[in-house]
């Protein structure tokens, strides 16, 4: 069959809608800040299902209609990372933190060390590549030096961007974690029909992800926090802290609690602040994450086969086993 003609009209306005709804998906997503109904945004949805119905060469792997999932695939490729995925060591208390601190002084022989605490999302690691800013591969970290090509199951996590709001070519990490509501939610759902329930969040994500029907991913909610940039010296950034607003600008969803500390003792401040109001969260945190903020720092201090040496989680206690029978008071 000859090359249908397509209007050129058609596909301005396939163009047009795409930005639009990813715009759309940003702002609500990521931002929590939306600006437009839910009705008038189902409609732009529709428009654009109904077009690429219409025009199946238009359909893009990038295209915002790919977030409803729909494909149940055969398995997951494996993918080799661009870099290890490294995992970190844990410290419990204060004094091994300080012994953390004293270790990176000594071996960078400086008198004072700055350092980015982040909440340690308790979710799945994500690996995500993006070329001239489209999406192009999200993969698992599998056992750190390769994992699996879960991309259609990542584009149905909404508040991670099929599209950054810079053309870079780029890979870039974080966690995808199941908000608490979400996690209550599809235990009661799968109570109902006699399936076991999910030990928690953590656990609920990862079993998602690894679904081969990308339609049921897309109708749990997951969402994301992006940490990391893959070789940021070839973004021209120089710390951790740059780093994190690199990606708020690119478009990624970042946790706001993220903290830039001078030394040690802000952090056992913040790791002491946040083991009290982690409750406030709709996500689980295990801890903080600590790292040495400037890169140079942290190309000195290196990794060791399994883990970063210039960071490091500082781990909150872990709670007593939640009983489910309520307390009862002897009256
Ligand atoms: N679960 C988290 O929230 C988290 C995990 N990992 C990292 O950093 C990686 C980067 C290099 C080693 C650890 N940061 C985090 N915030």
């Amino acid at each position: 069959m000859s090359e249908r003609k397509i209007p050129k009209e058609v596909i301005e306005e396939v163009e047009r809608l795409r930005e639009e709804i990813e715009y759309h998906n940003y702002r609500y997503y990521v931002l929590n800040d939306p600006v437009i109904t839910d009705e008038e945004y189902d409609r732009l949805m529709r428009r654009l299902i109904e077009l690429e119905r219409m025009y199946p060469e238009l359909v893009t792997p990038d295209s915002p209609t790919q977030r409803v999932g729909g494909k149940v695939l055969e398995g997951f490729k494996t993918v080799k990372h661009s870099v290890p995925m490294l995992s970190l060591d844990n410290t419990y208390n204060e004094e091994e933190i300080l012994e953390f601190d004293r270790r990176v002084k000594k071996a960078l022989q400086e008198a004072e060390v700055e350092y980015v605490a982040e909440l340690k999302i308790d979710g799945v690691s994500i690996a995500l590549r993006y070329e001239n800013g489209r999406f192009v591969l999200g993969a698992t970290r599998g056992d750190g030096i390769e994992g699996e090509d879960v991309s259609e199951n990542v584009k149905t996590v909404r508040s991670i961007p099929l599209r950054l709001r810079k053309p870079v070519t780029i890979e870039v990490r974080g966690e995808i974690y199941m908000p608490v509501d979400e996690f209550k939610r599809l235990n009661d759902e799968r109570e109902e029909e006699g399936l076991p329930p999910f030990a928690n969040p953590r656990n609920a994500a990862a079993g998602t992800l690894r679904q081969l029907n990308t339609a049921l991913v897309a109708a749990r909610r997951l969402d994301s926090f992006i940490y990391y940039v893959v070789h940021p010296e070839n973004y021209g950034l120089k710390t951790q802290w740059e780093a994190l607003q690199f990606l708020k600008e690119l478009g990624f969803k970042v946790n706001p609690h993220s903290r830039l500390c001078k030394n040690i003792q802000e952090v056992i401040d913040y790791w002491k602040e946040w083991k009290e109001r982690k409750r406030e969260l709709d996500y689980w945190v295990d801890g903080v994450v600590v790292k040495v903020n400037r890169f140079d720092f942290q190309r000195i201090l290196g990794e060791t086969s399994k883990a970063p040496r210039w960071a490091i989680a500082f781990k909150f206690p872990a709670e007593q086993a939640r009983t489910r029978v309520l307390d009862v008071t002897i009256q």
